[in-house]
C-alpha cells in the first residue's frame, strides 16, 4: 500500500516554498501526499506580497479530515504563522497523531517577510519540538532559538546539543547560510552521534523553497520506514539534485527543481560520523 504523509504548513502561491513544495516532493518520492493549510501567503520570487492566516477552526477541521481517515504514515510542519496554530498542531501530536514528525521551524522567508510572529517561538519549542522525531533549524533560525551566534563548526555542534535540549529525537543543523563557504555542511544530531553532511557549494541565487524540500523530503523517507540517518542522506541528495537544476523562474529567487532527482546524477555527498 502506498504510504501517506501530511504536510502542515502556509501556501506559497509562487509555487516553490510552502504545501507547493512539500506536495510535489512527497509526489517525486512515491509518497501520497496530504495538506492542512496554516495560511495563504501571496507571494513570488521576489517576496512575500501579503499573508492570510487560515481561520483556527479550517486547521483544525483539515487536519482531522486527513487524519480520520487517510491517516499519515509521517508529518511534516512548516509555517505555522502563531502561536494559536503552533497549538492546535501540537495538541494532535500529544494525542500521539502525528507519527515521524519533521518540524522545519520556519521563521522567516530568505525576502525578509515574518512568517511566524516572534512571540510565538517559544510556544514552538515548548509545545511542538518534544513531539518532533527531527527539527530542522537552519543557522539563522538556530541561532534565534538557541541565542547563541557564529557559525563555526565547533559553535553549530553546540547549538544542535542545545537545540536538542527541547525534547526532539534529532537534530538537523542546516549550512545553507554558512558565509563565504565552499563547502556546506549540514549536522544531523542524536544525542550520541553527530553526522557530517557535506557538499561542494553550488553558486545559483535560484534556492527558492531548498528549506521546505529537504524537510519534505525527509519526511517522505520516514514515511517509507527509512531509518533517520538514511532519510536524511536520501533527502540530501533529492535537495541537492534538486538545487543544481532550479529554474530561472520569476525576476528573483527561483524555485528549486523537483523532478530534477529522475534524470540527474547521484550527487557527492560526504558523509562522516564523530561519536559523542
Ligand atoms: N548554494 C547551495 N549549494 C548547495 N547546497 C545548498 C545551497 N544552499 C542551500 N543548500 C542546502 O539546502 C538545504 C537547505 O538549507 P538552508 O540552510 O538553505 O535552508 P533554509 O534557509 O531553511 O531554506 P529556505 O531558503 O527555503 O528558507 C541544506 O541541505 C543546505 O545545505
Ligand atoms: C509558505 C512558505 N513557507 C515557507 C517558506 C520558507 O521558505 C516560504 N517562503 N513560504
Amino acid at each position: 500500500m502506498m504510504k501517506t504523509a501530511l504536510t502542515i504548513a502556509g501556501s506559497d502561491s509562487g509555487g516553490g516554498a510552502g504545501i507547493q513544495a512539500d506536495l510535489k516532493t512527497f509526489q517525486e518520492l512515491g509518497v501520497f501526499g496530504t495538506s492542512a493549510i496554516t495560511a495563504l501567503t501571496a507571494q513570488n520570487t521576489v517576496g512575500v506580497q501579503g499573508v492570510f492566516p487560515a481561520s483556527t477552526e479550517a486547521l483544525e477541521a483539515q487536519i482531522t479530515s486527513v487524519l480520520d481517515d487517510i491517516g499519515a504514515d509521517s508529518v511534516k510542519t512548516g509555517m505555522l504563522f502563531d502561536s494559536e496554530r503552533i497549538e492546535i498542531t501540537a495538541s494532535f501530536a500529544e494525542k500521539g497523531r502525528l507519527p515521524a514528525l519533521v518540524v522545519d521551524p520556519v521563521m522567516v522567508s530568505t525576502t525578509g517577510a515574518e512568517l511566524l510572529k516572534e512571540e510565538a517561538r517559544s510556544t514552538m519549542t515548548e509545545k511542538l519540538f518534544p513531539h518532533a522525531s527531527l527539527i530542522t533549524p537552519n543557522i539563522p533560525e538556530a541561532e534565534m532559538i538557541t541565542g547563541m551566534s557564529g557559525s563555526s563548526l565547533q559553535i553549530r555542534k553546540e547549538m544542535a546539543r542545545e537545540l536538542l535540549k527541547y525534547g526532539s529525537e534529532a537534530v538537523l543543523l542546516k549550512g545553507g547560510h554558512e558565509p563565504d563557504a565552499a563547502t556546506i555542511t549540514d549536522i544531523l544530531f542524536d544525542g550520541a552521534e553527530f553526522h557530517y553532511l557535506s557538499v561542494e557549494k553550488i553558486e545559483t541565487k535560484h534556492t527558492h523553497g531548498t528549506g521546505c524540500t529537504y524537510a519534505a523530503a525527509v519526511a517522505a523517507f520516514l514515511a517509507q520506514s527509512k531509518s533517520m540517518k538514511d532519510a536524511v542522506f536520501a533527502a540530501k541528495q533529492f535537495i541537492h539534485q534538486a538545487i543544481l537544476h532550479a529554474h530561472s523562474v520569476g525576476e528573483g529567487a527561483g524555485p528549486v527543481h523537483h523532478a530534477a532527482h529522475r534524470t540527474a546524477d547521484k550527487p557527492f555527498i560526504k558523509m562522516e560520523v564523530e561519536q559523542t
